[in-house]
């Protein structure tokens, strides 16, 4: 069932168009992010949803409530969704306790458990009430500010970008924890991001955004394998991108003769593997023959457990750009040494 519905949206600074036609539906209990490259619209579409800004055209439909018909719109405060921007936005003169519980009526019977069940859900300890937001860490805050959302029981609730700010490792932990808190208070989730892997891990549903436009939405594992054009591919992540004739399931290319995953295309294409995908194997060069694909490692970028290791293949012209491929730091073949390049899984052929 689907709880937010997006149809038609656009939306226009001047003379700069933002948003062009955003048609978009989210489940109810789901997790969705919105990724994108900067000033793709991400966050003025979150604006829009959570009632900050208004559509020029289109409409905005919350669990089968008319939200926005265009610039006639219902106020944010009536619209019970939460709303969690990039820096958290907590006020700096109040401590945790009043960040908190900002929205909650001062005179609220049983403001205080309210409050110290809020700070319960987000794993927040209660000695901390009455700190200030300069005395917490950034992933602290970013829980405070979770909680002050949440207070309102918000059905949907909007993240713009809230790990940004975190290191690496805190980054993920968080993130972790902040899905499983929203799912199992089964609070609807739209997260905005401009980092591939977050939205990939964070997601079940993924919505690429382009210069205003949704190009493409589906689950991380649908996107990640099967992009609709090399620059979604390449926004997912790395990707090795070979011209090859197609048909009956099979393509010819660089790498010999390789599955695809559309048996129905044939003629000229382009294909598409993930880098993990290709597996090195050193060999001696006597033991080069036309069975298999074969390259010469030219260039290793030693990242600890994984490594890129750039491969000229044997035939290759020397203006054709080596191949990138990921291998595990334990395993990885010495410039110069000969290997032989399998591929595993299937390639990708883009519809155009
Ligand atoms: N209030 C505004 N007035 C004029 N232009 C605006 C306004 N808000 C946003 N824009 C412009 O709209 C475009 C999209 O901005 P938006 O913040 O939605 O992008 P974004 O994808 O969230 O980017 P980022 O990842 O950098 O936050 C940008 O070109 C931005 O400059």
């Amino acid at each position: 069932m689907k709880l937010l519905e997006i149809s038609a949206v656009r939306k226009s600074y001047g003379a700069v168009t933002v948003l062009d036609g955003i048609d978009l539906e989210v489940p109810a209990g789901s997790r969705t992010a919105i990724v994108g490259p900067s000033g793709s619209g991400k966050t003025t579409l979150l604006r829009i949803i959570a009632g900050f800004e208004f559509p020029d055209s289109g409409t905005v439909t919350f669990g089968g409530q008319r939200l926005a018909d265009g610039p006639d719109a219902v106020p944010a405060h009536k619209r019970g969704i939460g709303f969690v921007p990039q820096d958290g936005a907590l006020f700096p003169h109040l401590n945790v306790a009043d960040n908190v519980g900002f929205g909650l009526a001062r005179n609220m019977p049983g403001r205080a458990d309210r409050i110290a069940e809020l700070m319960d859900m987000v794993s927040l300890d209660t000695a901390m009430l009455q700190r200030r937001p300069h005395e917490l860490s950034g992933g602290q805050q970013q829980r405070v500010a979770l909680a002050r959302a949440l207070a309102q029981r918000p059905r949907l609730m909007l993240l713009d970008e809230p790990f940004s700010a975190l290191d690496t490792g805190l980054r993920a932990a968080t993130r972790k924890a902040v899905a499983q808190l929203l799912t199992s208070a089964g609070i609807t989730t739209i997260l905005v991001t401009h980092d591939q892997s977050e939205a990939l891990s964070f997601a079940d549903q993924v919505a690429v955004m382009r210069a205003g436009q949704l190009v493409q939405v589906g689950t991380p594992m649908a996107l990640y394998l099967r992009p609709r054009d090399p620059a979604t591919a390449g926004f997912l992540g790395d990707t090795i991108v070979l011209p090859a004739q197609v048909g009956a399931g099979w393509a010819d290319c660089a790498l010999g003769r390789i599955a695809v995953n559309q048996a129905d295309r044939s003629g000229a294409a382009q294909i598409m593997l993930r880098p993990e995908q290709l597996q090195l194997a050193e060999v001696p060069v006597e033991s080069v023959d036309a069975t298999a694909c074969f390259g010469e490692v030219t260039d290793i970028d030693f990242g600890g457990p994984v490594c890129v290791v750039s491969v000229r293949l044997l035939g290759a012209s020397s203006s054709t750009a080596p191949l990138q491929v990921r291998s595990p730091g334990i395993h990885v073949p010495p410039v110069g040494a000969t290997v032989r390049v399998a591929v595993a899984g299937s390639a990708h052929v883009f519809d155009r």
